[in-house]
This record gives structure tokens, C-alpha cells and sequence, in this order.
């Protein structure tokens, strides 16, 4: 009985597929189960036909339905794998087929493909380029170098001639991936022995001869990167049917550079635009950590909501399978470590106050001290620069610099805004109670004193880092001693929908040198993700650590699809009709209500949509209940609690003037410039965050006056 193994260019397309042509799919690769290889190429509805012209004499393509085909790399040596590589259009199958060959690597004995008639095209071009460059690439490394690490002639001839990083990313996509890879080490200014050792060793089968004369189920077997093999229909119905789990085994090679990295010196950051997988880079790199401490070490995870800590749990165990070293991984919210720490700590952990009471005691402040501020300048005050520097005397404050703050306050000013902000923190003292960022503080100080032979984790991995406050970071810093592969951040500064504002660096977490960048997008179609990115596209974001500005140029999707659907109402009435016929075309349409998102800015308008969902029978699951990921019902979210999730599609409602930007979570201009930037930064973000959660398909709507966001 022939075996099958799918390759990572199936999936990219497979994802996107209607689900009639998925179904279709199933359908001809449960028949390489069953059929012996004699059927196989007998079966007249699999039609396993070979491509005229093909560089690669094992490529064959299969019918899926009239419009769509498989491309299957066929064994011709005896040995019975079928590879599945791609399913395309009838008429780019045959072009896709025809281009690419095979080939197995002679360092690491993975298998490669390459588009070999481009790049043949495309090298007499280059080199008459590089004749005039002042420089090359590869030109240090001997060709000798270079074919120790795998690169074989054809591709030697090819990238003599690539001058700069860019031109080799350009061209990567055509390489041989294994190849690819080692020369993006090198271009990144790896020596060649380290990437042998961290690229090449790993890969490479401890009992591999001198050459290559692997067999093509042996070549697969060695491409556990890019392969996955399926043993029995049950496993192929799993694969087929949970898609989105390519990237526990796919990662581009610049997720896998970044994740397997062997040890970094001390604190990493990733940051990334949205979907580009930096928390399956966090992920990774968790199993990585844990491989490399097999003594017990112990990781904390850390994240943004409960909701997202409960996804990356579920997530981590798929990834690991092996439940000794989930035991080994803390997940949480880094507000919730802040109250188990001080639980232990002190046997018992304050009450908590949310927003709104916080918003109630600052304004009687203000009245009781008859202050000219207001009591939103004080909660400001109180959260950027007390919390954020930890200060705790007025002699500190008279001294403090109040970095990001707009508005000057003399030493006067000060004293008086002191009296308030000392007497808030005396006022919950005295009931036992505390605001979040208080006990992040407190735990931080408690954790910092308590020596360093208070337990401790040995990693910490911190995902969605763009929105953490300072004391938030103390508490991380206090957790984990300095020292290599203490911790690794991802973060994208334009998710930053709280007003936090951090200079890593001051809190002893330094990442230079230690930085990278994801780019290519997996989520959002490209359709989606340009029109999204419209949102944010002239805005410069202050970077993760609090040392530069970030733009969103340069970031791609490998995903294709239709255009966001914009709608313009004459009252909110006919906007949530619209709204439930929007829901019912893509129920119709084959998608499950748990992978349908709707989220507007307002809880009003929330409850007004789960009404008119629920009247025509359509169910609902609210995220803030954190519904389990198989529950049925459509997902119910305010834009603030979409952060971190995906969805196949998803609406955004009432997009009005009025809600984006809110005009009372913006700061007045003459109350303080900067702050007031800021925030209709956050704003945008906002607005940026929710539109990107959608994979296939956005509908965005309001009525009467749109938000002044969309015209951007
Ligand atoms: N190498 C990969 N192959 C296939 N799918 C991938 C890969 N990397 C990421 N993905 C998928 O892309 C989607 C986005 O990944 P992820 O959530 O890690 O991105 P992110 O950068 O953390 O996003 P955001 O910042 O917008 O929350 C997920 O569905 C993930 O499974």
C-alpha cells in the first residue's frame, strides 16, 4: 500500500480552498490508502497523469474536480511515498508542475524543490547586473565553504550572483529551501560553523553516508520541516480537517531562524505586523527552551488577556504532545502572576478596582483638593509616571522626568498633584485594595527582594508585549535572572491599543543587537491586510522597546481573496439587518458560526446585534465567557477583546464617527498634546486590531457619519 506525505507549498494553498474543493481533496487522497500503486495509476477519476515537458520526470498531476488539480511528486525508484505539493487551477497545475524539480540536499539529505526554469531565466540576467556591482553577497565564502553547507552547482551559479540582502530575499522563494535558509544565515553574518551546527547538524541524519543515494520515502522522512507524513485515514481526515495547525510543523525559515535559534546572548525581541506568526514563533521557541533543558527547567508563558493565555495553553499542548513538559510551562497573564506572587508572598492578595472605580476616586480627589487638573490628567499622571518609574516619595517626584507627557508641571505644580496622587494610593491602602499596574508594582518589589534564591523561572516568553506597562516589565525582569535566553518578547507596535509607554532598556531588559522582524503574513488574505494597513499607514509607532519608530512598509501576505466589504447605513436599524444577512451568506457559504466574529466599539450596540442574531435562530458565544474553541455560535467581542484572536470572518460594526475615535478615551489637545496623540493613535489601532483578526473575509459598517479612519 502506497504511503502519503504532504509538503508546506500544499498547505499554503489548501487553506484558502472553498470547502466543496477540500471535500474533493479528502475524497482522491483517501484513495492513495486504499488503492494499491497498480490502482492508483489504473483509477480514471484520480487520473494520475503525468506533465509533458516537466523537469522533474516524477511529477504528476490528479483531478480533483473539473477546475482544480493536485500536484503529486510520484516515487520512481521502488520506493512508494507520494508527495503531495500543491493543488492549483487546471491550467497553473501543469505550468506549477513543469517549472519545479526535486532534489535532495547533500548536507542536510532533506528534500527540495526549486523553480529551476526561473532561475535559469533569471541568473544570465543577474550576472550581467553583478558585473557592475561594486560587491557580492557570497563573495567571502569558497565555493568549497558553500558546498559543505549544501548549496549544490546549480544553485552556486545562481547566488554567485545575488549583491545584497533584498535581491537574496527576492530570489528565495524560487531556491532550494534547505539551501534558502543556510544562505540567509550566512547573509544575516553567521560563520559558516555556526550555521553547519544550527542549520545544517540538526537536519542532518546521523548514519548519512558521503553522498546522497537516499530514496525518495527516505529523502521525505529526513524533511520533517517542510513534510508531513500520514499513516492511516484517520490521521489524514485530522491533517485535512485542522488546517490551521500547518505551523506546528511549517515555519518560514526566518519563524524558524528566530525560534531554534541554539541560545541568545540575553533578552530577544520579534516584532512583526499582524498574523506573520509571533506566537507561533513564542510557541516554538518554548519547545525549544524546554529541549534544551531537559533538567526540569521551568518556562513562563506570559500574554495579554485570560483569553489568550486559555488559546496558548491549547495551542502549546498540540505542539508538545508530551505532557511531562506542558507541566513544565507556566501560562498566564502577566496580572495574574502579579496576584499570585503576592498571594505567596504575603498569604493573601488585595481586592482589585477597575476602571470605572478608578475613574470615580480620582475625580473626588480632584474636588476634595480643588485641583486644576482633571481626573483623567491625574489618572494619567498616576499610571505613566508613579507606577511607570515606581516612584515613592514627592522628593522623587519634584525630580522625576515625565517622559511622554505634554504638558510641563513646575515644582509647585507638583507638590500639589502629589497630594493626590499620595493620598489614592493611602485611600486603598487603608481598604485592603488595589488597581492592577499597583500590584504588578508591589509584586515586582516583593519578587526583587526576596533574593535570588526565591524560586524562579528559568525562560520567560512574553507574546503580545506592544501593550505591557513598565511595572508590568519590572514584575517579568524580577522573575527570571539575567543571564542567556532569559527572556524572549513578540510584540507589534501597531497593535498598541493601551497607552503604555516603555523604554525596555531603563528596565534592565535590553534587547540590542537581539532584535529581529517577521514579514510575511499568514492570516489576512492580501487583500484584507492592504486595506487594513490603510487604517495605520502613514502613522510612525514608537518600537517595542521605547528607542525608535516603526512603520508598516515591507509586509506581505502569502494569502489571497476578496476585497473587504465596506457598508454605509441610514440608521443603525438597517445596519444590523444588513448584518444579519451578512452572517447568513457566510453560514450559507460553509462557515461554522464559531468561526465568525462580530465586534463593535460599544457594549450597547454589542447587545443589540446578539438580539437581532438570536431572533432568527443564529447562536451566539460571547468572548468575554470564553467559549471553548468547539462550541458553536457566533463570536461576540467589543474591538478591545478581539486583540490576539482570529477568525475566518469577521464583521466590524458600527464604525461611526462617534466611536473611532471615542472622543472620551482621547484626551483633550489643550489638556496635553502628547497624550492626545497617543491616544487617537490607540485609536486607530484599535480600529487596525480587529479588522486584522479576519482571515478570509471583513465586512465593516456603520451608520450616518463613518469614521474618519476609513478615508485614510
Ligand atoms: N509558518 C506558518 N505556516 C502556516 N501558518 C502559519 C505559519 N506561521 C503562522 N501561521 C498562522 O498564521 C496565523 C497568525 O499567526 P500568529 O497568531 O502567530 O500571528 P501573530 O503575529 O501573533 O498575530 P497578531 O499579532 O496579529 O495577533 C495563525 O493562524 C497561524 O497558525
Amino acid at each position: 500500500m502506497p504511503q502519503l506525505a504532504f509538503a508546506n507549498t500544499f498547505w499554503d494553498e489548501y487553506e484558502v480552498l472553498e470547502k466543496s474543493v477540500k471535500a474533493g481533496v479528502r475524497k482522491a487522497m483517501s484513495k492513495f490508502q486504499k488503492l494499491t500503486v497498480a490502482e492508483l495509476h489504473a483509477d480514471k477519476g484520480l487520473h494520475l497523469e503525468s506533465v509533458d515537458i516537466a523537469r522533474d520526470a516524477r511529477m504528476r498531476t490528479i483531478r480533483i474536480n473539473d477546475f482544480w488539480r493536485g500536484v503529486v511528486l510520484a516515487p520512481d525508484d521502488g520506493s512508494d511515498t507520494f508527495l503531495l505539493v500543491n493543488v492549483v487551477s487546471h491550467d497553473k497545475a501543469y505550468e506549477w508542475a513543469s517549472k519545479r524539480i526535486y532534489t535532495v540536499n547533500t548536507a542536510t539529505r532533506g528534500l527540495e524543490v526549486r523553480n529551476v526554469v526561473a532561475i535559469e531565466q533569471l541568473t544570465p540576467v543577474l550576472e550581467q547586473a553583478a558585473a557592475q556591482a561594486p560587491s557580492r553577497l557570497f563573495e567571502e565564502y569558497s565555493d568549497f565553504t558553500l558546498r559543505e553547507l549544501g548549496i549544490d552547482e546549480g544553485t552556486l551559479r545562481a547566488i554567485r550572483t545575488i549583491i545584497d540582502k533584498p535581491q537574496l530575499e527576492a530570489f528565495g522563494t524560487l531556491l532550494p529551501e534547505d539551501q534558502f535558509e543556510v544562505l540567509q544565515y550566512l547573509a544575516e553574518g553567521f560563520k559558516p560553523d555556526a550555521v553547519y551546527r544550527d542549520v545544517v547538524a540538526v537536519r542532518r541524519p546521523a548514519d548519512a553516508g558521503p553522498e546522497p543515494t537516499e530514496d525518495l520515502a527516505t529523502a521525505i522522512a529526513n524533511t520533517s520541516s517542510r513534510i508531513t507524513f500520514v499513516s492511516g485515514p484517520a490521521e489524514l481526515e485530522e491533517v485535512l480537517s485542522k488546517p490551521f495547525a500547518a505551523w506546528r510543523v511549517f515555519l518560514h525559515p526566518t519563524q524558524r531562524r528566530v525560534a531554534y535559534r541554539v541560545s541568545y546572548g540575553g533578552p530577544v525581541q520579534v516584532t512583526g505586523g499582524p498574523g506573520t506568526g509571533k506566537t507561533v514563533v513564542a510557541l516554538h521557541r518554548v519547545k525549544h527552551l524546554l529541549g534544551r533543558s531537559p533538567d526540569g527547567g521551568r518556562i513562563l508563558l506570559t500574554t495579554f488577556t485570560n483569553a489568550m493565555a486559555a488559546a496558548l495553553r491549547q495551542n502549546l499542548a498540540l505542539l508538545l504532545e508530551d505532557p511531562a513538559l506542558l507541566d513544565r510551562v507556566e501560562v498566564t497573564t502577566v496580572n495574574s502572576l502579579a496576584h499570585y506572587v503576592v498571594q505567596e508572598r504575603k498569604g493573601r492578595a488585595p481586592a482589585l478596582i477597575n476602571d470605572a472605580d478608578e475613574r470615580v476616586r480620582w475625580g473626588r480627589l480632584v474636588r476634595k483638593f480643588d485641583l486644576a487638573w482633571t481626573e483623567q490628567f491625574l489618572a494619567q499622571e498616576y499610571r505613566h509616571v508613579i507606577l511607570a518609574q515606581d516612584i515613592g516619595s514627592s522628593e522623587e517626584y519634584l525630580k522625576a522626568v515625565r517622559r511622554g507627557r505634554g504638558s510641563a508641571l513646575g515644582p509647585l505644580q507638583r507638590a500639589k498633584v502629589w497630594r493626590a496622587l499620595e493620598e489614592f494610593t493611602r485611600q486603598l491602602e487603608s481598604e485592603g485594595k488595589r488597581t492592577h499596574l499597583q500590584l504588578c508594582s508591589e509584586a515586582a518589589r516583593l519578587r526583587r527582594n526576596a533574593g535570588p534564591d526565591f524560586p524562579r523561572y528559568d525562560h520567560v516568553v512574553v507574546d503580545e508585549a506592544q501593550d505591557l506597562h513598565p511595572a508590568q516589565w519590572r514584575l517579568l525582569r524580577a522573575v527570571v535572572p539575567e543571564r542567556p535566553d532569559d527572556l524572549f518578547i513578540t510584540g507589534d507596535p501597531h497593535q498598541r491599543i493601551y497607552d503604555s509607554k516603555v523604554a525596555l532598556g531603563s528596565l534592565g531588559i535590553s534587547v540590542a543587537g537581539r532584535s529581529s522582524r517577521l514579514r510575511v503574513n499568514y492570516r489576512n488574505t492580501e487583500e484584507i491586510l492592504v486595506w487594513a494597513t490603510g487604517i495605520v499607514r502613514n502613522e510612525l509607532v514608537e518600537d517595542l522597546g521605547g528607542d525608535g519608530m516603526e512603520t508598516l512598509a515591507g509586509y506581505q501576505s502569502v494569502l489571497h481573496g476578496a476585497r473587504p466589504r465596506t457598508a454605509a447605513f441610514g440608521s443603525e436599524e438597517a445596519e444590523l439587518t444588513a448584518l444579519v444577512d451578512q452572517v447568513r451568506q457566510w453560514t450559507d457559504a460553509g462557515v461554522r458560526t464559531s468561526e465568525i466574529a462580530v465586534c463593535t466599539r460599544f457594549n450597547n450596540l454589542i447587545d443589540k446585534a446578539v438580539h437581532r442574531l438570536v431572533a432568527v435562530g443564529i447562536p451566539v458565544a460571547l468572548v468575554k465567557d470564553n467559549p471553548a474553541a468547539d462550541e458553536e455560535g457566533v463570536r461576540i467581542a467589543t474591538t478591545h477583546s478581539m486583540k490576539g484572536l482570529e477568525f475566518r470572518c469577521v464583521a466590524v460594526v458600527g464604525v461611526t464617527a462617534g466611536a473611532f475615535p471615542f472622543s472620551r478615551a482621547v484626551t483633550d489637545e489643550t489638556v496635553d498634546r502628547l497624550q492626545h496623540e497617543t491616544d487617537l493613535l490607540a485609536e486607530r489601532c484599535l480600529l487596525f486590531v480587529a479588522c486584522t483578526r479576519a482571515r478570509e473575509a471583513l465586512y465593516v459598517s456603520w451608520s450616518g457619519a463613518p469614521s474618519s479612519f476609513l478615508a485614510a
